[in-house]
């Protein structure tokens, strides 16, 4: 692989740092009523990705915030997460000056940046990253942060589940055999878009993939979650030259189920290329290596599509823009 795929073979390291740093938050669950996590691009779907984890086990409600601004309802009984790789991204530093005033209470994931400045100020918590990777290619210490933070809240320790993935998930090479064959198999033109098809419990992880692509190889990558897809976005899905469906089905629930082996027959109909993932169960394990392997995968897509997958030139510019207006 060409350009960043020794950065991606820090996901464990990256997984082990947050575990061995990690410190109770003492946050009571029980004087909250609500948590917003908040942040950008790589940084920001570490919360998408928990959510969906946490869903059917925390009993309250999580809303992802990828803005300048908090929902109204925010207040001195919210949780309000902020996770920016560089702590320098503009609507992350706005929002956490709104939940400041605000009197919400406060946890940061930064590796420094003006969010450290301001976090130290005011004495907020702070989790602590390492420097020096691009932020979507160091994914794996604030989603770790993120999962310790939920289990704490939860009064569950898993620092050693935790600890279990970095020693399996150490094996990269395994990996990058792994998605080779994926890519050999299944995707055979190289200017393609992608549509992964998943359900809620995934949203995080298929949303993940699509920006890893998207920014990584250059490319057009689309999430389409069900059931509520099988209302609408199905009847886009006939012979398409050039699109690739990948199915990420946590098989959580029976009729869901349904709905993926149908549409997996009306693309099969269709002759429409397409991946199923495969989904071992529901554990923590399973999801932190289908991110891994994902990631691998739009490496090895960048590289495919002869992508500088290492350089984001459009995002750089923006920037540069928006820090002269
Ligand atoms: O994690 P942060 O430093 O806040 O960065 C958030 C996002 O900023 C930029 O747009 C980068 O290109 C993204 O890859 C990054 O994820």
């Amino acid at each position: 692989m060409k350009y960043i795929s020794q950065e991606l073979k820090q996901f464990s390291k990256q997984i082990k740092f947050a575990v061995d740093n990690y410190k109770p938050h003492g946050i009571d669950k029980s004087k909250l009523s609500n948590i917003v996590i908040c942040g950008m691009g790589g940084s920001g779907i570490a919360g998408r990705i928990a959510k969906g984890y946490f869903n059917d086990k925390l009993d309250l409600p999580v809303e992802i915030v990828n803005d300048y601004v908090l929902p109204r309802y925010t207040g001195p009984k919210t949780l309000a997460i902020f996770c920016s790789y560089s702590g320098n991204t503009e609507e992350t530093i706005a929002a956490y000056k709104i939940a400041q005033e605000k009197g919400c209470q406060i946890i940061v994931i930064t590796c420094g940046g003006e969010i450290e400045k301001l976090a130290q100020h005011n004495e907020h918590l702070i989790y602590k990253v390492e420097s020096g990777l691009q932020p979507r290619m160091a994914l794996g210490s604030p989603l770790t942060y993120l999962f310790l933070i939920f289990f704490d809240l939860l009064g569950q320790y898993k620092n050693a589940d935790l600890q279990k993935i970095v020693d399996f998930v150490v094996n990269s090479d395994d990996y990058v055999l792994q998605t080779g064959e994926m890519v050999n198999k299944y995707i055979s033109t190289i200017k393609n878009k992608y549509v992964i098809i998943t359900d809620s419990f995934f949203e995080g992880v298929a949303t993940r993939f699509a920006q890893q692509i998207q920014e990584n190889a250059k490319l057009e990558a689309f999430v389409h979650v069900l059931p509520e897809a099988n209302h609408n976005a199905i009847e886009s899905y006939y012979s398409k030259p050039g699109t690739n469906f990948i199915f990420l089905n946590s098989r959580n629930n029976h009729r869901t189920n349904l709905r993926f082996a149908f549409v997996k027959e009306l693309l099969t109909k269709f002759d429409v290329p397409m991946m199923e993932l495969l989904v071992k169960d529901n554990s923590l394990n399973t999801l932190f290596h289908i991110i891994y392997q994902l990631d691998w995968l739009s490496l090895q897509v960048a590289d495919k599509a002869d992508a500088v997958s290492n350089q984001i030139p459009n995002i750089n510019s923006l920037k540069e823009f928006l820090s002269k207006q």
